[in-house]
């Protein structure tokens, strides 16, 4: 079966797709990727995403012209993919999209109930490329009480656990996120977000230097930690919270990096993301440090997402975790930027045959349910 995954991250810098040839369902998954394509995000559009994600400046009328906006996008996306792989539309089984994280709220705030909104119509998709298409996958584990994410946990049980290993999975996309995997017990796996993953060091890269990254971590390598920096952001309420919990852009987005760099900006602009890349890396350390290696010994650390480009957050991570192994996925086979498209396209098949995908232990959730919404093709 040929299969589309598509996720588009906090991160916002592309939408991800991916080509799959997927056989069997649970366990018994077999997967070959036939081809990765990342379609840059359009400037404007990312700027209508981030208005729309601003609780103060989003409009509705914006919003719902931009669930349809995003849709074209995500068809546009999965032409180029196809193209590039000489595939035609009709000989796709199914689509899984992960669609645009315009809200996340996995815990009631006030009058505000858990809840998420993903947001790229599916319709769009299914009728402009005529196939079935599997979308909205966080609201059926919130509605069974878990937080909606992470999702990706499902996916990396099915693909890297390993028998009498106990194996940790780093997401550095926007936000970072582990998922422990304890030998083959699905039951056992854990999965929270560590923090921040890119997200504090592009928007400094912004900032600072109008650039939307720190390409490869060449300027973090260049400077030197800000010891009061480092600490205020140790200090950050969300290290505290027992897992499993998530963050997002609410935490350690725009408004929380502007007024760090306002504060610091008596400091050196290199200092600061060389602050921000080290306090990324040791998040994730103190998390494994405080909630996984008290129980569990750990095997080997794999690192996943844009972030495992960045060579600086790598050796610092590596640094802080000592004699652990920290490997990419790209070390081990695997293609790090593909990795949370394909993980859709695992957990879409998994709806179509009518089989969980979500993982209790990672989410919360009080029941392993069927996640995502199917839309039919058309015709
Ligand atoms: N060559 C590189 N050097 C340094 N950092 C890089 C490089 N390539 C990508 N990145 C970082 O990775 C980020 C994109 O990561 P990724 O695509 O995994 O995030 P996302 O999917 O948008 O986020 P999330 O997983 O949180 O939804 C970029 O914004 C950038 O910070
Ligand atoms: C609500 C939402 O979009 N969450 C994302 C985000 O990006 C990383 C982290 O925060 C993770 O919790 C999640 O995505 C991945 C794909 C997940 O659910 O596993």
């Amino acid at each position: 079966m040929y299969a589309v995954g598509i996720m588009s991250g906090t991160s916002m810098d592309g939408i991800d797709t991916v080509l799959v040839d997927i056989h069997g369902y649970g366990k018994e998954t077999k997967l070959k990727v036939i081809g990765y394509h990342e379609y840059p995000m359009p400037i404007d559009m990312k700027a209508k995403i981030m208005k729309a994600c601003d609780e103060k400046d989003s409009h509705v009328d914006e919003i719902c012209s931009l669930n349809f906006e995003l849709g074209y996008l995500f068809v546009e996306a999965v032409k180029v993919l196809l193209h590039k792989y000489h595939i035609l539309s009709k000989d796709i089984d199914f689509i899984a999209t992960h669609g645009q994280t315009i809200y996340h709220i996995p815990f009631q705030k006030g009058q505000l109930l858990p809840s998420t909104l993903q947001i790229g119509e599916p319709a769009v998709l299914a009728y402009e490329l005529n196939t079935t298409v599997i979308s909205n996958f966080r609201v059926m584990d919130m509605a069974a009480g878990g937080q909606g994410a992470p999702l990706v946990p499902y996916s990396e049980f099915i693909l890297y656990s390993e028998e009498h290993k106990n194996i940790a999975l780093q997401n550095i996309g926007g936000i970072g996120n582990v998922t422990l995997l304890v030998g083959q017990d699905l039951d056992q796996v854990q999965a929270f977000d560590t923090g921040p993953g890119n997200m504090m060091i592009n928007e400094a890269c912004r900032l600072l230097y109008h650039l939307e990254y720190d390409d490869c971590g060449h300027i973090s390598a260049k400077g030197t930690v800000i010891n009061a920096l480092l600490d205020e952001l140790m200090h950050h309420s969300y290290m505290k919270k027992q897992p499993p919990k998530s963050t997002g852009r609410e935490d350690f987005g725009e408004k929380y990096v502007h007024y760090l760099v306002d504060k610091y900006k008596k400091e050196k602009p290199q200092d600061i993301i060389t602050t921000l890349t080290y306090f990324t890396a040791k998040s994730i350390a103190y998390h494994y440090q405080t909630y996984i290696l008290p129980y569990y010994p750990l095997h080997k650390v794999i690192v996943g997402g844009g972030g495992s480009h960045n060579q600086t957050l790598l050796h610092m991570l590596q640094k802080e975790l000592y004699d652990i192994p920290v490997y990419t996925q790209d070390d081990i086979g695997y293609s790090s930027d593909a990795k949370e498209a394909i993980a859709f396209v695992i957990m879409g098949n998994e709806t179509l045959h009518h089989h969980f995908s979500n993982v209790k232990s990672a989410t919360g959730a009080s029941d392993y349910v069927i996640l995502g919404n199917i839309t039919l093709p058309p015709r």
